[in-house]
């Protein structure tokens, strides 16, 4: 199945210190080896070792790069067949006619993902593992790139692979039972599967609720900047991007549609969304705007509610106060710097003290307040990543939940008295929907959509 000998470029296109094209499959060596001329032909070296030499065309003899070649052989390579990587000098076209040379004979064009597909293929590291490879490419904070470094190593993979080892224990039990009836593990067995059942949905649990916080590493929180028009937005989204972004003038009703920019704070990834000021207005392109305004706040996760400290609220303002009862928000009473005429105490009569923040955007005050506030907002303080398994991934969350409910029935079943042969068919599926999880017992066609997500030569 895997006999064609692979190739691609793995390094990202455009011009860069190197580039580097990898090989991989039965004649990825003596391939090489036709376009190589080094000191010795790749065929006889060592595995792991570095060459130094040149790319020519095997019939011209045109000289086409200066470059590095590695040689790793089966098993010990990434894919675990033979692998041969050429680093060329960085740049599109002597990477491309190194590739095209290679193509030209009995190597075919990778497709993306399937180094990773082989890996996987090839037993070197699981499902879970490779979509993790995925989720390491993709992290966007630092939180974000150790859990998917956690799950890379594994570690996913040890929970769930210990969770159906015990639920295979669960079956030969029942098995026992089934075959022998009048043994007298009968008594037993009622409570037994009761037990472990409550045991294994506890685990399941624990996993799923690490979800929440999976995806939020992984996606950013998105969060909606509201408030009317004037107050300081786009100033705040500049400040917490760190650049320019957004427009900033005197004006009001200056940001017309929605401008997204990812941040982290504290670690905490943001998806941050500055949006037009809500006001009542009958011009058509600010009208639109502030439509989006409204879809952007009714689909955050965290509102970012501004207000300017220099004037008094409005009605409008204290309509959208009530509008946000039901959201996570913390308020910014902004422009510090001037006389403060805003009600405080309004203010402190619809939120706790810890989600009021006031700052100064003009002369950059109350960054490291806001900043607090946010993150005791969704870690509670500054969690620290431990021992616990994130689970981040749409698919794995979804056959999580799949097995739960197979276990619930089992759990049901055994106390209400349900043949245990019936029961036994529950927990099988449990261990069944795991076992798609890290990639056992899953169709080509799944495993065709995860490596296809994949960018091309990983
Ligand atoms: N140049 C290069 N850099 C790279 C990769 C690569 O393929 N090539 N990787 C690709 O993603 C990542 C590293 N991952 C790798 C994981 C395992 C093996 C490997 O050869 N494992 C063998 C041998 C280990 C050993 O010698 O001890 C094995 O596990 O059997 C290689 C790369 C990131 N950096
Ligand atoms: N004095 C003072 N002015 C500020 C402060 N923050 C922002 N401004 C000014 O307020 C004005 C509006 O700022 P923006 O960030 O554009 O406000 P906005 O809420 O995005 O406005 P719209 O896009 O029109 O809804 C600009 O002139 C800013 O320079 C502050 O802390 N103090
Ligand atoms: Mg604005």
């Amino acid at each position: 199945m895997n006999q064609d000998t692979i190739a691609a470029i793995s390094t990202p296109m455009g011009e860069g210190g190197i580039a580097v094209i990898r090989i991989s499959g039965d004649k990825a060596i003596a391939e090489a080896d036709r376009i190589f001329f080094g000191a010795t032909k790749l065929a006889i070296v060592p595995s792991h070792t570095v060459h130094y030499g040149f790319i020519k065309h095997p019939l011209t003899m045109e000289r086409i790069d200066e470059v590095l070649v590695t040689v790793m052989k089966a098993p010990k390579s990434f894919t675990t067949e033979d692998v041969v990587e050429i680093s060329c000098h960085g740049g599109f076209i002597s990477v491309k006619m190194v590739l095209d040379l290679l193509l030209e004979q009995q190597v075919r064009l990778a497709e993306p993902g399937e180094f990773t597909k082989r890996a996987y293929l090839n037993g070197r590291i699981d499902l879970s593992q490779a979509e993790a490879v995925i989720d390491l490419i993709r992290a966007k904070s630092d939180r974000a790139h150790r859990v998917a470094m956690k799950q890379a190593e594994g570690a996913l993979s040890n929970n769930i692979k210990r969770l159906r080892h015990e639920l295979v224990e669960l079956m030969a039990h029942i098995e026992v039972n089934i075959d022998y009836p009048e043994h007298d593990v009968e008594e037993m067995t009622n409570a037994f599967i009761t037990t472990r059942c409550l045991k294994a949905i506890a685990q399941i649990e624990q996993l799923l609720n690490s979800s929440q916080q999976g995806k939020i590493l992984r996606e950013g929180i998105v969060t909606a900047i509201i408030g009317k028009p004037n107050v300081g937005k786009s100033s705040l989204l500049n400040t917490l991007a760190q650049e320019n972004r957004a427009i900033v003038t005197e004006i009001p009703g200056t940001t017309r549609d929605v401008i997204e920019e990812f941040v982290t704070v504290n670690g905490i990834p943001l998806k941050l969304l500055d949006t037009a000021g809500i006001r009542e207005t009958s011009d058509i392109v600010e009208k639109l705007g502030v439509e989006k305004s409204k879809n952007a706040l009714a689909d955050a996760d965290l509102i970012l509610l501004v207000f300017n400290g220099a004037e008094k609220l409005e009605p409008d303002e204290l309509t959208l106060i009530e509008q946000l009862k039901d959201k996570q928000t913390i308020v910014i009473v902004n422009k510090l710097d001037l006389l403060q005429r805003i009600e405080l105490d309004v203010l402190a009569g619809h939120f706790p003290a810890d989600r009021i923040v006031s700052m100064s955007l003009l002369e950059q005050q109350g960054i490291a307040d806001l900043e607090k506030a946010i993150a005791s907002l969704f870690f509670s303080g500054q969690v620290e990543l431990n021992d616990q398994t994130y689970v981040s991934n749409a698919r794995h969350i979804a056959l999580l939940k799949k097995a739960r409910s197979s276990i619930d029935e089992a759990y049901e079943a055994a106390g209400a008295a349900v043949p245990i042969d019936l029961l036994q068919i529950d927990i099988r599926n449990a261990w069944e929907y795991l076992g798609e999880i890290i990639g056992d017992s899953v169709g080509e066609s799944l495993i065709d959509q995860i490596f296809s997500q994949f960018c091309l030569g990983k």
